[in-house]
């Protein structure tokens, strides 16, 4: 086996500032060549520096998980206390505390790690790839797979997979702003550089920044780990801030712990008082403490996301990150950018007209002239041009260029032929046009561009905008012949020659998809780089329904606060910068809305990062598809009004979790304090308690399958924790009413004993908090909405099986004894009581939301 001369420090890298040796040396200690290196060579560092991975995963092992929970305080204090009465003799209920404990554990934990699993293979169809030279050629990789000595070619909107140095540029513009917070790209080009610090690597490239212009060929220096920024840049992406709704949940469920904190002291302090110390009180408390505890939540949440998640997943919608799915169901303004979204991006060069609006094959040539010798980022504006032939590409020779960016919104090159020194600029017309002093006519003449030719000149590109004609200016000018590179101060007092046109076909399905949107609360606004009459004809054909609009001019002159209360009542923006499109964005999250953002190029990837919701397309720069949260991979608008519903259902299904949990946990704890105070023995054995909470989690494995009401999915919803409590005083206080009913019934009505008590009182709690998802599950009559088999399913199983626990000679094992019929028949009357006042009073309990005041 040949021995491969690689780094010595497989962490970090023992060549802490690369970018000061040249590329040659580099090449050397790496033992990389520049047309890349052999599978084989890969596949042996790959296992030696590991997996192009900054951030290693967190997730555990399910082994490590399962001890995990088992050591949680609860659980922990459990089994301790089950194996003090297995040693003093009291084996039986030792083995069935550890089975009880051990299974219900499992459940969690099989269902947890199942949609963990299906998620996880989702993202990794849209994870980002990169060009590789491998074996000679350029393949697609899965970014992961790279390693040290790997030649990568990067193109504008790709990511950097790694650090590494540049050993083939043309005009590399890198957006570094993740790591150094600068947000104008900074210049690449070959070394090497002096400077030790990264921020004046000049010629290196790092892992988690992006290529905003041009093209470069880097030699990747140091992987996964060892990549000087790439954990920093992980941790960001990675980074799943809690949104409002989980916030909200967890902190009802600190509140819940805290209250059963409380009742467990209360009640330990109670029988401690009334017995002395016991064994058996303390167990008694342990398991009221996980039972009632809401452990189950944060596992509810991610099941019931994920099953969205794959859902959604069939609909060709692809959740990145999972809480994405709730912000997208409580989304109510999305910001959408034009081309590809509301337009098909197919974009095809319509012709070229001169000063005169006629017909032009110069301006054609000269556009095309441009976007061949262009070096910086290409558009499809650029492919369109290039797509025709241009007979004198060959004749010319490329001397400079400035490449195009978002704000200035043009492009420059300086090419020669013999002794001609031309410099072309092609960009939005409008600001080219104010960029020049004279124009030429079609007979090639120069004219002086006086306001009445000019005025001319702006009717006739609003006339093309207006039929949906996008228009990019063409201006010329000739240069002294011994400039050999031009620069800003040079796009001036130029000569405009006129427009190339462009058609990208409307995109028919945006039409329904808006109407469907507007209908679910949902209202959208159009924030395009393209001209006003363009994206008003766009608007018009569609028949969107948007009003009024603003231009990027303007929004500049704006304040925050102005810009906050402008974005509202506007729908359409017109000529923004990528900057401006974050800053409306931020703008309408700062006045109290949810937003989404749908964009797909590299001057949307700031907006899609700063929206509530991030989405983009599988098209889309990856860039844009690193910032999103979603990615639609089929090019059918439908789908995102798919998503939303399918947002607010998974939405709908957790509240039905949170209002099961929160008001039996509620009801139960009132009726375990008020039974401690009142009966002269524990109410349920510790093993029973425990019994009734594996049963009852069981009954709710289905609450993620099942639908959700019209009514659920007609509006933006958000996290209500007034309502939430309201719900919870409400409903518990009732079923604790009529536990309260049933002790007295059982002690005065029937007088039983204790074993009789105890499977009367197990029989109609797990009847009644069972049963009663049937009726909270929906704000209509119970029987007009029709729960999912699979609920109906888990639901009546497990209260089977509680049934058959409790009433048959098994229940022995735990303690229970048959009952007389009349019991029964009474314990039956309760619950259907029960039930009954439940569908009467759910009305007043689930309060209406009130609606989202719209933009
Ligand atoms: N290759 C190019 N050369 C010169 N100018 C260009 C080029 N590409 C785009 N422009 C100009 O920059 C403007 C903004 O670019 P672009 O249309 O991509 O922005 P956007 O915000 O993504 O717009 P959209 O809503 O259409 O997607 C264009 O309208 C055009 O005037
Ligand atoms: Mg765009």
């Amino acid at each position: 086996m040949r021995h491969e001369r690689v780094p010595r420090d497989d962490r970090r890298g023992d060549q802490p500032s690369f970018w000061t040796s040249p590329s040659d040396d580099v090449l050397r200690t790496l033992g990389a060549r520049p047309e890349g290196l052999t599978s084989a060579e890969a596949e042996k560092r790959l296992a030696r520096y590991g997996a192009n991975i900054a951030v290693a995963s967190t997730r555990r092992s399910l082994v490590l998980k399962f001890v995990r929970r088992l050591t949680e305080p609860l659980i922990a204090i459990l089994l301790i206390a089950g194996a003090i009465s297995g040693a003093i003799g009291d084996w039986q209920s030792f083995a069935i505390i550890l089975v009880i404990v051990l299974f219900s554990v499992s459940l969690d934990m099989v269902q947890e790690q199942k949609a963990e699993f299906a998620v996880d293979a989702l993202k990794r169809s849209v994870a980002v790839r990169a060009s590789v030279r491998r074996d000679g050629r350029t393949v697609e990789l899965p970014v992961a797979d790279i390693v040290p000595g790997d030649v990568v070619e990067l193109h504008a909107g790709d990511l950097v997979p790694a650090d590494g140095i540049i050993i083939g540029t043309r005009a590399a513009l890198a957006n570094e702003a993740i790591l150094t917070g600068e947000p104008y790209p900074v210049e690449k080009r070959l070394g090497p550089c002096d400077g030790l610090s990264p921020a004046d690597a000049f010629n290196a490239l790092f892992g988690g920044t992006s290529l905003v212009g041009g093209e470069a060929v880097m030699l990747v220096v140091a992987t996964g780990g060892a990549t000087r920024f790439g954990a920093i840049a992980a941790s960001i992406q990675e980074m799943e801030t809690p949104t409002a709704f989980e916030q909200g949940v967890h902190a009802l469920g600190m509140m819940i712990l805290r209250l059963t904190g409380f009742l467990v002291l209360f009640v330990l302090l109670t029988q401690l008082v009334k017995h002395g110390l016991s064994l058996e009180s303390f167990l008694f408390a342990v398991a009221l403490a996980v039972g009632l505890t809401p452990e189950l939540l944060p596992m509810v949440i991610t099941v019931t996301l994920s099953r969205g998640a794959l859902r959604m997943a069939d609909r060709k919608v692809v959740v990145k990150r999972l809480s994405a799915i709730h912000d997208l169901g409580a989304m109510d303004i999305l910001c959408t950018d034009k081309t590809g979204t509301l337009t098909e991006a197919k974009i095809a060069h319509a012709g070229s007209f001169g000063i005169n609006g006629a017909e032009s094959n110069r301006v054609t040539e000269l556009a095309r002239l441009n976007s061949h010798f262009a070096s910086g980022m290409r558009s499809a504006l650029d492919d369109a041009l290039v797509a025709g032939t241009c007979v004198s590409v060959q004749d010319w020779r490329h001397v400079d260029d400035l490449p195009f960016d978002f704000n200035r919104r043009r492009c420059s090159i300086l090419i020669a032929r013999g002794n001609e020194h031309e410099m072309i600029t092609k960009g939005a017309p409008e600001s080219l046009l104010s960029l020049c002093s004279q124009a030429e006519t079609a007979e090639g003449a120069i004219v002086p561009l006086d306001a009445p030719l000019r005025a001319k000149i702006i009717d006739l590109m609003e006339a093309k905008g207006r039929e949906g004609i996008r228009l990019l200016g063409v201006a010329r000018q000739s240069m002294a012949m011994d400039r050999d590179h031009i620069d800003l101060t040079d796009e001036a007092d130029l000569i405009f020659v006129g427009c190339a046109a462009f058609l990208d076909p409307p995109k028919l399905s945006a039409t329904k998809t808006v109407a469907r949107l507007a209908e679910a609360g949902v209202r959208v606004k159009v924030i395009s780089g393209d001209a006003a009459p363009v994206v008003q004809h766009l608007v018009e054909t569609l028949k969107l329904p948007a009003r009024g609009m603003i231009a990027g001019e303007e929004i500049a002159a704006l304040g925050q606060a102005a810009l906050i209360s402008k974005a509202k009542e506007v729908d359409l923006f017109v000529r923004v910068s990528p900057e401006q499109k974050s800053r409306i964005v931020q703008a309408l999250r700062s006045s109290g809305h949810t937003v989404g953002f749908l964009g797909d190029g590299i001057n949307d990837a700031p907006a899609i990062h700063a929206a509530d919701v991030g989405l983009s397309v599988e098209g889309g720069t990856e860039v844009a598809r690193e910032a999103a949260d979603i990615i639609l991979l089929a090019p059918d608008l439908g789908v995102l009004a798919d998503g939303v519903a399918e947002g607010r259902r998974t939405y709908a299904n957790i509240m039905k979790y949170v209002r099961m949990g929160t008001s039996s946990n509620f009801g139960n704890m009132l009726s375990m304090a008020f039974a401690s105070l009142f009966l002269p023995f524990l109410p349920l054995a510790s093993v029973q308690i425990l019994l009734n909470n594996l049963i009852y989690d069981f009954s709710e494995i289905g609450i993620p399958f099942d639908s959700a009401d019209a009514e659920d999915l007609a509006r933006p919803k958000t996290w209500d924790m007034n309502a939430v409590l309201r719900f919870t005083l409400i409903m518990g206080l009732l079923s604790s009413v009529f536990d309260a009913a049933t002790f007295a019934l059982l002690r005065i009505g029937f007088n039983v004993n204790v074993s009789e008590f105890r499977t009367a009182w197990f029989v109609e709690s797990i009847a009644t908090q069972i049963l009663v998802i049937f009726i909270i599950r929906t704000a209509q009559p119970f029987w007009a909405s029709r729960p999912h088999p699979v609920l109906v399913a888990t639901s009546l199983g497990a209260l089977a099986v509680a049934l058959v626990v409790a009433l048959t000679p098994l229940g022995g094992i735990v303690g229970f004894v048959p009952l007389p019929a009349s019991i029964l028949a009474a314990i039956t009357g309760v619950t259907l009581l029960y039930l009954a006042s439940a569908e009467a009073l759910k009305h007043a309990a689930v309060s209406p939301q009130r609606p989202k005041k719209s933009a």
